[in-house]
């Protein structure tokens, strides 16, 4: 059976610890085990968690952050409660792992400590939700680096606080996530126990994704431009291209984008396959190519979410790069 670990993210007070402890108290939370990560000593959220945890395992990561110094240990953990050795008690096997990451963790490095020998055969399918504060907004200068990595990795992005802000300051908000991550789902439910359910509920099957994908290809547009995240297409620059060739470039582009590359996502043909291939990465973290049988007919292209990195420096890396990328339909630049 496979369990899904989902990683909770967002930045720093922006609503994780609340949002999952509502979650906790519903009964779809039954077989949920939780992992909390916090950098600080106190362990102030795992206490809050524990309290409403409603007698589901949960484990403290703390003392440090699961994205640096704590990867081994989380790898522990999640071996720890796959096995039961969560909490006290026997356990029916769990469904779902949610593990609450520190508001500074960065997602790609923990997704890639999860590629770890001892969790392969275990059925993990890792998704990313985030947490966006519409009091404050998401990315603030002294806060980007880390807020901006935590958003753009999101598969889905929950809006939280919403009691706070009118609707036209959702509505700005929901055109500022989609501008920054146009390929996650975005929860904007003012209805909090609606919210909370959609939160955590099974993401979209692959190929809504891919269909995202396949219309930000077809249709590029972004209203809200942030003036330091850029969405790029990706178009390939022949239709020969072979897999070394796709490869290296992938590799090429982690080397010279390092924390800039925030997200990656692309279907490509190539000539010695009939089906086109799934690639993504979160930041630098790949996972492993697919064939996409069910998508024969599909776009070859790419959507690259970059920081401080434009189009121009990218295509200027090689001198005859396999991908050709521009930057997607520009509006009024966000100063947020
Ligand atoms: N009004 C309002 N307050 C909220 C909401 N969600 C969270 N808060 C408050 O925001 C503060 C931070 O919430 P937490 O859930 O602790 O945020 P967090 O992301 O877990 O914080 P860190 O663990 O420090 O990163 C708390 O005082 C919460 O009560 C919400 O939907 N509405």
């Amino acid at each position: 059976m496979s369990v899904d670990l989902i990683l909770l993210g967002g930045f720093l007070g922006s609503g994780k610890t609340t949002l999952l402890v509502d979650y906790l108290s519903r009964a779809e939370a039954a077989g949920t085990g939780v992992i909390v990560n916090e950098v600080g000593e106190i362990g102030l959220d795992g206490a809050i968690i524990e309290e409403g945890s409603n007698g589901l395992p949960t484990m403290m990561l703390a003392n440090g952050c699961v994205c640096c110094s704590l990867r081994s240990t989380l790898v522990d953990t999640v071996v720890a409660l796959l096995d039961g050795r969560g909490g006290d008690g026997v356990r029916a096997p769990l469904r779902r792992i949610i593990l609450e990451t520190s508001g500074v963790s960065r997602p790609g490095p923990i997704i890639a400590s999860l590629a770890d020998p001892a969790l392969r055969n275990r059925g993990l399918r890792v998704s990313t939700v985030g947490t966006y504060d519409c009091e404050i907004g998401a990315l603030n200068v002294e806060t980007f680096e880390e807020a901006a990595a935590q958003l753009a990795a999101a598969q889905r992005i929950v809006f939280t606080k919403m009691d706070k802000a009118c609707a036209d300051e959702v509505r700005r908000h929901r055109s500022i996530a989609a501008s920054v991550n146009p390929l996650a789902q975005i929860v904007a439910e003012p209805d909090r126990n609606t919210a909370v359910a959609q939160a955590f509920s099974p993401l979209p099957a692959q190929n809504l994704v891919d269909q995202a994908l396949r219309a930000l290809i077809e249709h590029p547009s972004r209203h809200d431009r942030h003036p330091r995240i850029e969405v790029m297409m990706g178009s390939p620059a022949r239709s020969d291209l072979t897999w070394p060739e796709i490869a290296e470039w992938l590799d090429d582009v982690a080397a010279f984008c390092g924390e800039r590359l925030l997200r990656l996502k692309a279907l490509i043909r190539i000539a010695d396959c009939p089906d086109p291939i799934l690639l993504q990465s979160v930041g630098t973290t790949f996972s492993a190519p697919r064939r996409m049988r069910m998508h024969a007919d599909a776009p070859s292209g790419c959507v690259l979410i970059t920081r401080d990195l434009d189009a121009e420096a990218l295509n200027g890396m090689l001198a005859d790069p396999p991908m050709h990328l521009s930057a997607t339909g520009r509006g009024p630049a966000l100063m947020q």
